[in-house]
């Protein structure tokens, strides 16, 4: 990100504030103030009671001085500490509205643990700049200037002498400042690679143990953890230096300034009198630069979580469209024309010219060798994914004409390891179609041989079923996603049948489900059992990217030489 682009973010992110950091600015300088009159009053408290003068007024406006000061500046600093949240609130907002929309493509380019780590802690980076370090430029600004204007005022050679040696140390640590930021970078992304490698070994948690591979993710972690580490040295180093160059600045200005006023008072140029408030003007300086160090380091830091976080808003995401009220009901009808496809431009064709038709209603399975592209059928009906050539139609319009919303509510969809969401049946069931009522949910229980299992669970709909559902059987999870899918009422079930083996009770269930399912919408399957494909309306078979025939089980079994393969090896296995 260039200068001007990390600028520009920033102040988007800031703007919305900018009313309550005016306030909250305002707050510290009156509190500021109230300090700074707190001496004067104490300084007329003292003469009084040397001068045996009343002293009551003064201590009331001593009194009244020390709890304004502290009331204002305590809720000076609420004000400013609570926009910095919600400067956070509003770009993990922003963020989070948007990476559930992200298009599967860059879902699949990017780990979701980097992804997650720029929602919950590149954010929180942007807390301190947005408010406390514009506050500290403000306010250090006016401040640093008006003592350069006492300064210029008091002696204009003394002036130059110390604003020389500020730029010169200025420049020093300016050029230290894009280290902050490179490290606070490399930081970030070490971070997010601990939620990565946490993400993979928690996603496979099983796999995780059977293969023995805890040390070794452990490992990865670990590595990624002191990585982190060592990036936030580095940046706390360059932090800290930038931090006592005020120190050093100051320091060599007054030995500079004590040099030449000292022989400016000796020739007669200035008094002494003029010398020893440059020297006081001096001391005052500290405070002004300090903050604006500061808040120029506040900005290195948060330049590097904004670049992260602009990345991830840049990420191509799908168009928000609403749902249908009405979604028109009956079996969809689909149709493939010449459809290419593949999945990015540097990986070869998946599709190359895939044609069939699906009229509405009944069943179609989709059989052939593994790595066909049956599943990409699915993807592409889902618009997961844009073809690059060819159309395809649902109810004789093509998806791209769809809105989204209205497409895929038309639609079921069972992936093929049936994923099962952690929480309750009921979650899982309901989590395509949060409107259901109770009577939908046992009807479809019922549809999906699911009663049975409900009932035995110990808490019924209201079981917990565990991180992915791992408190069910497979062919049980199958069976939750199937009714999820139902409970939509779809017009077109996707159904992308599990290639494990099941019981033969599981299987026969499984069976009259979609059997059942497809009196009433059209249902396409990717099909690995001989009881699927026995029981579909039409098979469509597929080889490397093309269609090569269509026809039912006994057609195919006596014309498609591949058809017959297939059912004496893959489908008999399971027959
Ligand atoms: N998200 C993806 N990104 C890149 N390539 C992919 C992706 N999904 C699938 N592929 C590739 O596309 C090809 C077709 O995959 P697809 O899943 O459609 O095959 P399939 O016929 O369903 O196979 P199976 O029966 O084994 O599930 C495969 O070579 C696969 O490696």
């Amino acid at each position: 990100m260039s200068a001007r682009d990390t600028w520009r973010a920033l102040y988007r992110h800031f703007r919305p504030h900018r009313g309550t950091v005016a306030l909250g600015a305002l707050l510290t300088l009156v509190g500021a103030a109230t300090g700074l009159a707190q001496p004067l009053a104490a300084k007329a408290l003292v003469d009084r009671l040397g001068g045996d003068e009343p002293i009551a007024g003064v201590l009331v406006l001593l009194t009244a001085l020390v709890v304004l000061g502290t009331v204002v500046e305590s809720f000076g600093a609420y004000v400013l500490e609570r926009t910095a949240e919600s400067v956070v609130l509003a770009a993990r907002r922003t963020l989070i509205g948007r990476l559930l929309r992200l298009r599967l493509s860059e879902v699949e380019r990017l780990p979701p643990g980097d992804l997650m780590s720029r929602v919950t802690s590149d954010t929180t980076l942007l807390r301190a700049v947005t408010t406390q370090s514009v506050v500290s430029a403000a306010t250090g600004g006016l401040t640093f200037l008006a003592t350069i204007a006492m300064m210029a005022y008091m002696d204009a050679v003394l002036l130059g002498v110390t604003l020389g040696v500020i730029v010169l140390i200025g420049s020093a640590v300016a050029l230290v400042m894009p280290q902050i930021s490179r490290a606070t970078a490399r930081a970030q992304e070490s971070v997010a690679r601990i939620s990565t490698v946490l993400e993979r070994a928690f996603g496979a948690f099983r796999t995780v143990k059977a293969s023995g591979a805890e040390e070794r993710e452990t490992a990865v972690v670990d590595a990624a953890a002191r990585e982190a580490w060592r990036h936030g040295v580095r940046s706390a180093k360059w932090q800290s230096l930038a931090g006592t160059s005020v120190g050093l600045a100051v320091q060599v200005s007054f030995l500079a300034v004590l040099g030449i006023g000292g022989a400016r008072v000796a020739s007669g140029a200035i008094s002494v009198s003029t010398l020893v408030a440059f020297l006081l003007f001096l001391f005052y300086l500290i405070d002004p630069v300090s903050k604006l160090v500061q808040a120029a380091t506040q900005y290195q830091v948060g330049s590097a979580a904004i670049a992260r976080i602009e990345e991830a808003e840049q990420l191509a995401a799908e168009e928000p469209s609403a749902a249908p009220a009405a979604p028109a009901a009956g079996p969809a009808s689909v149709v493939f024309e010449d459809v290419t496809f593949r999945y990015r431009d540097d990986l070869p064709y998946v599709h190359h010219g895939v044609s069939f038709e699906v009229p509405g209603a009944g069943m179609t399975a989709f059989v052939g060798p593994s790595g066909a592209g049956k599943t990409t059928v699915f993807g592409l009906v889902e618009r997961f994914y844009e073809t690059s050539g060819g159309r395809i139609l649902i109810d004789g319009r093509d998806v791209r004409d769809w809105p989204l919303a209205e497409l895929r509510a038309a639609i079921g969809y069972v992936e093929q390891d049936s994923p099962v969401l952690a929480g309750t049946v009921r979650e899982n069931l309901v989590f395509g179609a949060p409107d259901a009522t109770d009577a939908e949910i046992a009807e479809v229980l019922v549809r999906a041989k699911l009663d049975a299992v409900v009932e035995r669970l110990p808490d019924g709909l209201e079981t917990v079923v565990g991180h992915r559902g791992s408190k069910l059987s497979g062919g049980e999870r199958q069976r939750v996603a199937i009714a999820r899918a139902l409970l939509r009422r779809p017009r077109l079930l996707l159904l992308d049948e599990a290639t494990s083996q099941l019981d033969a009770v599981n299987e026969l269930a499984l069976r009259d489900v979609v059997a059942e399912a497809a009196r009433e919408t059209t249902v396409l399957v990717v099909a690995h059992r001989l009881s699927t494909v026995t029981l579909a309306d039409r098979i469509v078979v597929m080889e490397a990217g093309r269609v090569r025939a269509v026809g039912t089980h006994a057609e195919l079994v006596a014309r498609d030489p591949l058809y017959g393969e297939l059912a004496a090896t893959q489908f008999l296995a399971t027959a």
